[in-house]
């Protein structure tokens, strides 16, 4: 009988650990702990990455960088490392875990040493605009705006105790330095060349997610209609299961998939005004975090079939 893989969460008790713990537990890997008192014990925390055969980061990103390079230093003992932070999303020698990304990246994801799992924003924001780029619908100079509403989860423990708390808003607009944490990966990752304008806000509620980028269809290449657009989309992910292109709705709330590891791509369009708004939702926590980090570790750790 093969052995199990040994997989070491490292940040296992917050709101991304917790949740891939949850979804790894059904699966045939041993999961490698830290005892909670010593879990930001640098010794502890080495020893453990050096019985894992893969790492999973659910850490802040500076203590996920601290923890690559504690990783490193085992040398040939270092273990494959997936990484949820934002830290490496952009860096070179870092393999982009979103498998949809294009052709071949499923493949790329599971040979590859480090893995960066895509912000909860950018998933929903690159599986829009990069297929439309790629078709040469949409040129990598086109001034993209990318409006976001968030469940307060995403904010990770802080926010979900200052929302649980009274007096949290309703609803706020943030990031309104137009400097995001997560323009740089959308920029990157989309093909685009000119940097999108991000405006991301938090609601009161929990989890759920929707990413929306108006349109102007003249402003596109070739004269395309919101079918056209739809099209490509479908084209795209035709037989991907975590992503579904469906049919625009007259209104769309952001819970909707709270609990699911699914994104829903639309194409809401008029063609008398020749405007568009593309949206993608899903759930922060799912797709936009660990369920993405689920696909990737079944992808790294050949679990497909299990
Ligand atoms: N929440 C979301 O929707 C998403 C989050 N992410 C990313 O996942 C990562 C984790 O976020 P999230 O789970 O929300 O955050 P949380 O604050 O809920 O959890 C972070 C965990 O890391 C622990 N921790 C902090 N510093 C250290 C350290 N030096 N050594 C070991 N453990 C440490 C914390 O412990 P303690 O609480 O005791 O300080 C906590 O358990 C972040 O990088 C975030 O960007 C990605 C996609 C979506
Ligand atoms: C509501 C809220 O605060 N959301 C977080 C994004 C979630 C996050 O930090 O996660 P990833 O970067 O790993 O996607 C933020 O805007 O910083």
């Amino acid at each position: 009988m093969t052995q199990k893989p040994v997989v070491f969460i490292d940040g296992e008790a917050g709101t991304t650990g917790l949740e891939i713990r949850e979804r790894l537990a059904p699966l045939p890997v041993t999961l490698h702990s830290v005892d909670h008192a010593h879990r930001k014990d640098p010794a502890a925390r080495k020893e453990a990455m050096q019985a894992a055969d893969l790492v999973v980061l659910c850490l802040p990103d500076d203590a996920s960088r601290e923890a690559v390079e504690m990783a490193a230093e085992l040398g040939d003992a270092s273990p494959r490392i997936l990484d949820a932070s934002t830290a490496f999303r952009t860096a070179p020698g870092w393999v982009y875990g979103f498998p949809e990304l294009e052709a071949g990246q499923a493949e790329a994801i599971a040979i590859a040493p480090c893995v960066a799992n895509p912000g909860c924003y950018p998933t929903g924001a690159i599986a829009l605009l990069r297929p439309l780029v790629e078709a040469g619908v949409m040129d990598a100079h086109y001034p993209v705006c990318i409006n976001a509403i968030s469940g307060y989860s995403g904010g990770g423990r802080s926010m979900i105790e200052a929302h649980e708390r009274d007096g949290s808003p309703a609803f706020e607009l943030y990031g309104l330095k137009l400097e995001h944490k997560h323009v740089p990966e959308i920029h990157q990752h989309a093909g685009l060349k000119r940097r999108p304008v991000f405006v991301p806000s938090v609601g009161h509620f929990a989890r759920g997610m929707i990413v929306s980028i108006p349109l102007h269809l003249d402003d596109l290449n070739g004269n395309v209609s919101g079918e056209d657009l739809h099209n490509i989309l479908e084209k795209r992910y035709a037989g991907q299961d975590h992503v579904r292109v469906l049919a625009a709705e007259p209104k769309l709330s952001a819970e909707a998939l709270a609990g699911s590891d699914r994104m829903e791509l639309r194409v809401h369009a008029n063609t008398q005004n020749r405007q568009a708004l593309l949206t993608a939702r899903l759930d922060n926590l799912g797709k936009g975090a660990s369920g993405a980090a689920l696909q990737n570790i079944r992808l790294m750790l050949g679990l497909n079939a299990a």
